[in-house]
């Protein structure tokens, strides 16, 4: 991970440790059949979990010192691997800085409404009037996304950003579902048709460049290949 900055090699160094970073072949929400995957579920354990949250808190923190990220109030994490990531990242966040995040709040949908007790979507902080920003684990085809942030819209909140710990560098599906067809990549046409700020902790390209010499050269190879395969035109 030499060629890595170290926040990146750290990071991916806790993604392998925990075996959340695996190679394989793994089918995607896209459908797209993938040799490599990131499963943020297996940061279960406290110093994972920790490590993942401050990998999100010190980016985040860091985009708010450059500009890179306007303020917002509340961070959100889409159901169900957004959700631990979200509110983890809220208490580092105040750990972190106390004056600045101390008062952040988190909130997270339910995939299915309630329908007793407080009944809804949303657990945590309520969104309207709020700037949300959106923290979760991965962007492939950019769907988990738009469905987050329609369901903050419909809630009434502003969407402020989205952080997630990997872009996976890939194209949008096409509407007639050929994937061998050019498309723009998912995280551009996100920050357009939306015109918010995405980051990311790491990439795909972070991770081939990181694991050489760590995962086979037959992992590699393969992963390289998907890379080219769903590559942006743009
Ligand atoms: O960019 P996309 O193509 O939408 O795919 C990426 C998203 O898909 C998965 O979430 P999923 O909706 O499967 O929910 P989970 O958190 O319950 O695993 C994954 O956790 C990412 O958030
Ligand atoms: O696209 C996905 O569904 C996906 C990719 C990945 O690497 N990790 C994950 O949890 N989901």
């Amino acid at each position: 991970m030499a060629s890595l900055p170290p926040h990146k090699a750290d990071f991916l160094r806790a993604a392998v440790s925990g075996g959340v970073l695996k190679f394989g072949s793994f089918e995607l929400k896209s459908k797209r059949i993938s040799p490599y995957f990131f499963n943020a579920g297996d940061f279960y354990r406290a110093d994972l979990l920790e490590a993942i949250a401050t990998a999100y808190a010190k980016a985040i923190a860091e985009a708010r010192r450059s500009g890179a990220l306007p303020d917002f109030d509340v961070v959100f994490g889409p159901a169900y691997k957004g959700i631990p990531l979200a509110t983890a990242a809220t208490i580092r966040l105040g750990q972190l800085d106390a004056a600045a995040y101390g008062a952040k709040c988190y909130s997270f949908d339910r995939k299915e409404a309630k329908d007793h007790g407080e009944g809804g979507n949303i657990v945590g902080a309520p969104l309207k009037g709020k700037r949300v920003l959106i923290v979760d684990d991965v962007i492939t085809a950019g769907t988990a996304k738009r469905e987050a942030i329609a369901k903050i819209e419909k809630e009434g909140g502003v969407v402020a950003g989205i952080v997630v710990a990997l872009d996976r560098m890939e194209k949008l599906p096409s509407p007639d579902g050929d994937d061998s067809k050019p498309m723009p990549s998912a995280i551009g046409e996100l920050q357009k048709e939306y015109g918010l700020p995405i980051l990311a902790i790491l990439t795909l390209d972070d991770i081939i460049e990181g694991m050489r010499g760590l995962a086979s050269e037959d992992d590699i190879r393969k992963t390289e290949e998907y890379r080219t395969k769903y590559k942006a035109s743009d």
